[in-house]
């Protein structure tokens, strides 16, 4: 205010007005009274501490709920499955079986089993009864629990109750996908299950214009019992299975899915055995085809090849035995093949041809003579892959002996003698035998070794001293 200015006296009543309001005097608002008064009434504030233990249980239940779900999805794997499924009993087997904790109480599973001769056989499966078990899985805790319905289900002809299990295990999963583990441990239970059925190699025989089953399915070979030189057994193989996998790669490149191999060389040296053992392993079935069949001319042989049953192989044995050389050594050898067979060499390239693109072919042939095959037969996408098979030599004369006279099952020896005594003693027996066999100076091939060893199938010692008796 400027001090010239005259000060103006301010008239009572508006000092009245303008007198500055006083703060209240501090004190208890009207809500800390209200709270005052409510949390001193007894009934209230019982109410209300109820409500908060309330809202408190139902935010911890929350919680809980979600912390369990997190937990499960982290750490619990859970698989369900029923007595409906096929893999059930494979299922519960296989986890007993490789436990290290055995369940103590069992449901016994028979099963009576009649071979085409008649010939009865009753197998038992074992598996964990009824209720509660717990299992040390591969180092994973599994815990099963098996429950039986009153409802029943029709299974195999009979009526069985309803069954269900519920196998869970435990870990840290992390964000592992849900079925991961199981789909590992249901493929190691199949796998397993599998192998206990006795699937034989079915062979087709081209009966009219149709396959027909050639008997029984016959008891498969196992590859291993195929021996190769070095690693032509493993590489042959791979090339199959690689075929087999490619499926994708040949259609987008609009290549017919199909691949030829030709195995030569002399008799008895295990082509037709590999073919046979290799469609066992693979589960395929073999169409076997010979040219030189009087009836099959190039109408019929398309349509055969054209209409194969699924999964199986065309073997075509001695392929060089129907048809004469373009170019005949002699008139006598031109004669040889006339009348032979009625297919003709195109009538076969164009049935190998006409394979339907995109069909999955593989093609076998054999013979014992590649020199007289045309070379338009055995071009690369005819023929894809060729091997020729051999006689002998000192490491395969090892491996038939071996193999040959190694013991059945782990039972056999004698349970003071360890294996591994016994293999080097068979690999000493095996080295004396190939040398013995070797001191023949002959070309001798691995179904002559087979048919000596069988001559001596009790005696080592004999089957070395006699092998000049191998013709
Ligand atoms: N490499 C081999 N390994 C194991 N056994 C073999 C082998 N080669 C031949 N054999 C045995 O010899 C017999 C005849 O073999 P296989 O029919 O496979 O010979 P192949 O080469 O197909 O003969 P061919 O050319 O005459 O048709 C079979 O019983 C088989 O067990």
């Amino acid at each position: 205010m400027d001090k010239n200015i005259p000060h103006l006296k301010e008239p009572d009543f508006l000092s009245n007005i303008l007198k500055p309001i006083e703060p209240e005097p501090s004190g208890p608002s009207i809500w800390n009274k209200l709270y005052d008064n409510l949390a001193a009434n007894p009934i209230f504030a019982g109410g209300a501490g109820l409500a908060a233990i309330g809202v408190g249980l139902t935010f911890a239940k929350r919680f809980g709920v979600i912390a369990n779900t997190q937990l499960r999805r982290y750490c619990v794997r859970s698989l369900e499955l029923t007595n409906e499924n096929p893999a059930y009993p494979w299922v519960m087997s296989h986890i007993n079986l490789h436990s290290k904790f055995k369940a103590n109480s069992l449901f016994l599973d028979s099963r009576l089993e009649f071979s085409e001769s008649g010939h009865a056989r009753m197998n038992h499966f074992f598996t964990p009864g009824t209720g509660v078990h717990y299992f040390n899985y591969r180092g994973k805790f599994v815990k099963l629990e098996r429950n039986r319905e009153k409802s029943l289900i029709h299974k195999d002809g009979v009526r069985k109750p309803f069954e269900t299990v519920t196998l869970t295990t435990y870990g840290i999963f992390g964000r592992s996908k849900p079925a991961e583990f199981w789909h590992s441990f249901l493929a190691s239970a199949t796998q397993e299950g599998l192998s206990t059925l006795k699937t034989g190699l079915v062979v087709y025989q081209a009966i009219g214009p149709e396959w027909k089953r050639l008997g029984n399915p016959r008891k498969k070979r196992p590859l291993e019992s195929v021996i190769l030189e070095g690693n032509t057994l493993e590489n042959l193989f791979d090339d199959v299975v690689e075929f087999l996998a490619s499926e994708q790669w040949y259609t987008d490149r609009g290549i017919p899915y199909r691949r030829g191999y030709l195995f030569y060389g002399p008799p008895g040296t295990g082509k037709s055995s590999f073919i046979s053992a290799l469609a066992g392993r693979l589960g395929y079935s073999i169409c076997m085809l010979s040219l030189s069949e009087r009836t099959l001319d190039d109408l019929r042989l398309n349509y055969l090849i054209n209409n194969m049953p699924p999964k199986s192989f065309l073997l075509l044995e001695d392929v060089d035995a129907a048809f004469a050389p373009r170019d005949p050594e002699t008139p006598t050898q031109q004669k040889m093949y006339e009348g032979l067979s009625r297919v003709t060499l195109s009538g076969l390239l164009n049935a190998l041809d006409g394979v339907a693109s995109s069909e999955e072919r593989l093609i076998f042939m054999t013979t014992n003579y590649k020199d007289r095959l045309d070379s338009a037969l055995i071009r690369p996408g005819r023929v894809d892959v060729q091997h020729y098979f051999g006689y002998c030599t000192p490491e395969m004369i090892q491996l038939l002996f071996m193999r040959f006279y190694y013991p059945k099952k782990v039972e056999d020896i004698d349970p003071k003698q360890a294996l591994a005594i016994k293999q080097k003693e068979l690999l000493e027996l095996a080295k004396n035998f190939s040398n013995a066999v070797l001191s023949l100076k002959k070309n001798i091939s691995p179904a002559q070794i087979q048919k000596h060893l069988i001559n001596y199938k009790d005696d080592t010692q004999a089957a070395i001293e006699s092998v000049e008796e191998i013709k």
